[in-house]
């Protein structure tokens, strides 16, 4: 543990029985928890919506656990869950209620957005999607020549681009035959000339996906398209065939040109990095069938079930939240590692950075007051076994204690001799050897015989040793079909959620990035401008005149 970089959450009373905890469990090993209790393994596990938690290899015992799901109830985490799923405002700064779960709720629950209903809204956009889905692969809607649609390119960033494209990945065994999907997300005009290159206008179909529609990259990226579009020879009077859009701004997505009959609408009840099972995850059905869109919502489904009902102490996205709390603010815990050992999900770990990192990247809380302790876990990961061969020698030697989740599905959709069987042996293997690692007495042995003198022998041994005692989740689901996915990136946005409660923030709203925008814009006029007047601080002035160097024919060409 590295205590050092420990802050403790003391508005709970409770705070000090943790410090407590933390003093007890200090020289606790992980293994030794196995020995003391023939159960662990059993007791420290909960299933919900296909999905297994493993949470035994975390040095924590029951009388841990009660007391952090003391601070969790002191906290209000109960009536909290409740208020989101019932719609009330608790996007506070934005004044807006919180309901993706609305959109993957198949009951005859009926939450309400200023006191209005909102069921026959998201009725009625998923069969405007279905619709759509259905047109694209019967052929119904055609491109301007009368072609079938084949390419299916997602403009949007962000919330508007993270989900889809994790999902779509996830989804692979259920890609439709005849569609090919492409994305561009940043404004590097290399993303758009590879997807021009890999595409034929007559049967490309674009989603612009925007929530405000007002996001820069995304209008660039649009323009650009329906410009490339027409210069392929498209009329003006057919491109509508070629464009639909996803906004809560209707108005705007209309002033960009698009067809009103093609703007899918959403609420601004749904917050961006939670909107893949809105309209915005269009391209989900149009690129496999709008049977698994729902099977996937389904699964998010079951999981806030779960997560809405289960006893706080039987709570999957309960236990994960309070964990992450527990390594971060009481042993020092400097990030978390999510590996999937499934290359379906090698885009998880971003949408998982948006979903984590936006949400709870915040230091004010939702009361307004600054917070002193740590807050928003710096997520980070990639498919497993690549890592074994790269990071990891940071998790198992590192002087930083970095919890780790993996997620494995037990079995491939696309098996090829023993790779799967091989794939999940390493990931029980790492999760194994985080906890146990490995003795000097060991190392020694492993070296005795090899011709080193005492002190050489001493001395690599020690580098070779293993400290282990390091915490890991070992997340296990049958297959990740599309209702196990769902579930997944469900089960991780309620985590995101509790430990927003634990930290009191308001995890819906993102002032963060918006500075980042406005000074974006102004930068963007210096570098422009025919003449400019070194008005920005020196580092940035000397930035904007090295640009300005490398730009200075086109500059002078514009004055
Ligand atoms: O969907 P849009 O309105 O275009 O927003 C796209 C993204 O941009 C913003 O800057 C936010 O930080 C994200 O939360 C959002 O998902």
């Amino acid at each position: 543990m590295n205590s050092a970089n420990a802050t403790p959450l003391y508005q709970y009373s409770c705070a000090e029985v943790l410090d407590g905890h933390r003093a007890r469990l200090a020289d606790k090993k992980i293994a030794s928890l196995f020995s003391d209790n023939s159960m662990r393994a059993e007791e420290y596990c909960i299933e919900a919506a296909g999905l297994e938690l493993d949470y035994s290899k975390n040095c924590i015992d029951a009388l841990l656990l009660d007391t952090l799901m003391c601070m969790a109830s002191e906290a209000g985490l109960d009536e909290k869950r409740r208020a989101m799923f019932a719609g009330e405002k608790i996007n506070y700064s934005e004044n807006r209620s919180v309901l993706h779960t609305a959109l993957r709720d198949f009951s005859n629950a009926d939450p309400k957005v200023d006191g209005q209903s909102i069921k026959s809204e998201i009725k009625d956009v998923r069969n405007k999607i279905k619709e759509l889905t259905s047109k694209i692969h019967s052929g119904v809607w055609t491109g301007y020549s009368g072609k079938k649609i084949r390419h299916i390119i997602n403009i949007g960033i962000g919330g508007s681009f993270l989900g889809v494209k994790t999902v779509l990945d996830g989804l692979q065994p259920w890609w439709h035959d005849d569609i090919e999907t492409h994305y561009v997300a940043n404004i590097d005009p290399t993303d758009l000339h590879q997807v021009f290159k890999n595409i034929e206008p007559e049967t490309s179909l674009f989603i612009i996906a925007s929530k405000s529609f007002s996001t820069l990259e995304t209008k660039s990226n649009a323009t650009a398209a329906r410009d490339w579009m027409k210069s392929q020879g498209i009329p003006e009077s057919e491109i509508h065939r070629h464009f639909v859009a996803i906004s809560s701004n209707v108005l705007a997505a209309t002033a960009f040109g698009i067809a009103k009959e093609n703007i899918f609408p959403m609420g601004d009840w749904v917050g961006g990095r939670y909107s893949l099972w809105s309209a915005i995850g269009l391209m989900i059905p149009l690129a496999t069938s709008y049977d698994v869109f729902e099977r996937l919502l389904r699964g998010a489904g079951e999981m806030d079930q779960h997560f809405l009902t289960a006893p706080l102490s039987e709570n999957m996205p309960v236990i994960m939240g309070l964990l992450g709390v527990w390594h971060q603010n009481w042993c020092g815990a400097e990030s978390h590692a999510v590996l999937p050992y499934d290359s379906r999900l090698a885009s998880f770990p971003k949408h998982l950075q948006q979903m984590d990192m936006e949400s709870n990247g915040k230091t004010v809380s939702y009361k307004g007051e600054r917070v002193n302790y740590h807050t928003g876990e710096i997520v980070w990961g990639d498919v497993g076994t690549n890592g074994q061969h790269a990071y990891h020698q940071l998790l198992h030697q590192g002087s930083r204690l970095i919890p780790v989740d993996f997620i494995v599905p037990l079995k491939s959709y696309n098996p090829i001799g023993d790779q799967h069987r091989w794939l999940v042996s390493h990931a029980f293997a790492q999760s194994q050897a985080l906890m146990n690692g490995k003795s000097i007495n060991q190392a020694r042995e492993e070296l005795s015989g090899k011709g080193l003198n005492k002190v050489q022998l001493e001395s690599v041994a020690r580098q070779k040793a293993i400290p282990g005692n390091r915490p890991s989740n070992v997340l296990t689901m049958e297959s990740l079909s599309p209702e196990n996915l769902g579930a997944l990136i469900a089960l991780y946005e309620h985590k995101v959620f509790v430990q927003g409660v634990l930290w009191e923030l308001n995890s819906f709203d993102q002032w963060g990035v918006e500075l980042g925008k406005v000074l974006g814009d102004k930068m963007y006029q210096h570098l422009s401008e025919v003449i400019y007047t070194d008005c920005e601080d020196g580092s940035t002035n000397k930035l904007i005149n090295k640009y300005r160097r490398v730009h200075q024919q086109d500059l002078s060409e514009t004055a």
